[in-house]
């Protein structure tokens, strides 16, 4: 529970704790464990929901049976309210010093399991609850598929104990539409008193600071890195898990990958031949490409949404000899068969783009290659592909896409340039001639946009404007 209040407080949270068990308890071991009389319990659940209403609630370890049934029955009140938490139950069986804390018994978590977002085993909680041991990726799967059967809305098993894994610490993300898996090397350190509590804590404070939960158990796992390398002994047995802030240092940052992406290793793409890309104006026609590098433009993309016709090939094929006349960098967005067909400069690809488009064959035709991202995970994600730049989106409400993801702000920006690592980076969404200094100040490379050059009354006085501002930012 220390740890718990240490990880709110650290990641920008307010904590509060419901105490379910008294344990006398040190980082050797685990003496007594005495649950709270029910009344007790209930009683702090209605002294802290009438009073500071969470936005998420964490779980910990539970005396028993009886205690797992009152809480279910409370939480299930509380989600039938107008702000329902988030519920995240961290199944704790065993202290990491070894000792039982508790037995978990499937039949008994049932009421729980069907009230959560998501529940946070290892794999030897997980063999508990499931009689499933997840000895390799398919056992994983089943015994996962048997808590999300009873209702859990998603399950992460942390490979803190999966051997097979070797090195590598792999994190299984499992939801009936989601399956993610989150990599790191090991740290190499006895001291980890509460890793658990710790993850599943800022888990739920990231959520509750309005990231999707790819993101949040991206930053959890950071966290998670960096208190393990700062952990230090104190007491007799394993040390605490350090808590040391918001993660910003990349290397702390799990690899992300969606069980469905197909591993490929290579030495990068073609890079581009500048970190700063500057002014990278994106525009739907070939009229927009040739105005465009008659007033100076050097970076743009033509995106044309819109299915393969001989028509489309035409103005590709003429947009991508304007740009080699111009020594320009033109980006072909989602097309890359006709980009890799025509010569283009480059492709651009979004998260969805990459399962159908073939990265092989562009690498191969040595086109650059650029991807969208929309927060920690994607940006990990598109990081491990070696991309030529890496967008950033959406960063300001934008009206020219509808976009599933929420405004990602400049603290945000400034954040993911540090987590790019070196590779070029994009700002696009909402960006316009006001904001030009305010996003340069994040170190970003480029700025993209669209409406603020399409819309405007006079589109080459904006991009005359837009590229000194730049120039000067
Ligand atoms: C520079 C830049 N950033 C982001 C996008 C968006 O790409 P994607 O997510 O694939 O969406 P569509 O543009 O295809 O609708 C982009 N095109 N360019
Ligand atoms: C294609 C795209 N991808 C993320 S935001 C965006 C549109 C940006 O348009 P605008 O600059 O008009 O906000
Ligand atoms: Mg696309």
């Amino acid at each position: 529970m220390q740890a718990d209040l240490l990880t709110v407080q650290a990641l920008g949270g307010h904590g509060c704790t419901v105490v379910s068990a008294i344990t006398a308890q040190n980082s050797v071991a685990v003496t007594q464990v005495q649950a709270v009389p029910l009344e007790v319990l209930s009683n702090q659940l209605n002294a802290l929901a009438s009073d500071l209403w969470p936005g998420a609630v964490k779980i910990g370890m539970l005396g028993d049976a009886s205690q797992i049934a009152a809480l279910a029955e409370f939480l299930h009140w509380m989600k039938q309210q107008p702000k329902a938490p988030l519920i995240i139950w961290d199944p704790v069986a065993r202290a990491s010093c070894g000792s039982q804390l508790a037995a978990l018994q499937l039949a008994d978590c049932a009421p729980l399991l069907r009230l959560l977002d998501l529940i946070t085993p290892n794999a030897n909680e997980l063999a508990l609850l499931t009689g499933i041991e997840p000895t390799d990726a398919t056992s994983l799967a089943v015994a996962a598929n048997v808590l999300l059967k009873q209702g859990a809305g998603a399950v992460l098993v942390k490979g803190g104990h999966l051997h097979w894994t070797g090195e590598e610490c792999q994190d299984w993300y499992l939801s009936p539409t989601k399956q993610w898996r989150f990599t790191s090397s090991r740290v190499d350190t006895p001291h980890g008193h509460g890793t658990g509590c710790t993850f599943a804590s800022a888990i739920a404070t990231v959520l509750c600071l309005d990231y999707p939960m790819d993101d949040a158990i991206c930053i959890a796992k950071a966290y998670i890195n960096q208190g393990l390398k700062g952990a230090v002994p104190l007491g007799q047995g394993p040390g605490p898990v350090a808590h040391l802030g918001w993660p910003v240092r990349a290397e702390d940052f799990p690899a992300f990958s969606l069980l469905a992406d197909t591993p490929w290793q290579h030495s990068g793409f073609t890079p581009v031949d500048s970190q700063s890309l500057g002014l990278y104006p994106v525009v739907d026609s070939l009229a927009w490409v040739e105005k465009l590098l008659g007033w100076g433009v050097r970076t743009l993309q033509l995106r044309i949404k819109q299915a393969l016709t001989p028509e489309l090939e035409e103005q590709i094929a003429q947009a991508v000899a304007l740009g080699k006349q111009a020594n320009a960098r033109l980006f072909i967005n989602d097309h890359w068969q006709l980009a890799i067909k025509l010569g283009a400069y480059g492709v651009h690809l979004g998260q969805e783009d990459l399962q159908q488009a073939d990265l092989a064959a562009i690498y191969q035709a040595g086109l650059r290659l650029g991807i969208s991202t929309h927060g920690y995970a994607e940006i990990q994600r598109a990081r491990a592909l070696k991309p030529s730049y890496i967008a950033l989106g959406h960063i300001f409400p934008t009206r020219t896409k509808d976009m599933p993801s929420k405004p990602q702000g400049l603290t945000r920006l400034r954040h993911y340039v540090d987590l790019v690592n070196g590779t070029p980076s994009v700002a696009i969404g909402g960006i316009s001639l006001e904001r030009v200094e305010a996003v340069a100040s994040t170190g970003v490379g480029s700025i993209a946009m669209v409406t603020a050059i399409t819309e405007a009354s006079n589109p080459e006085q904006v991009v005359r404007d837009l590229l000194a501002r730049w120039q000067n930012a």
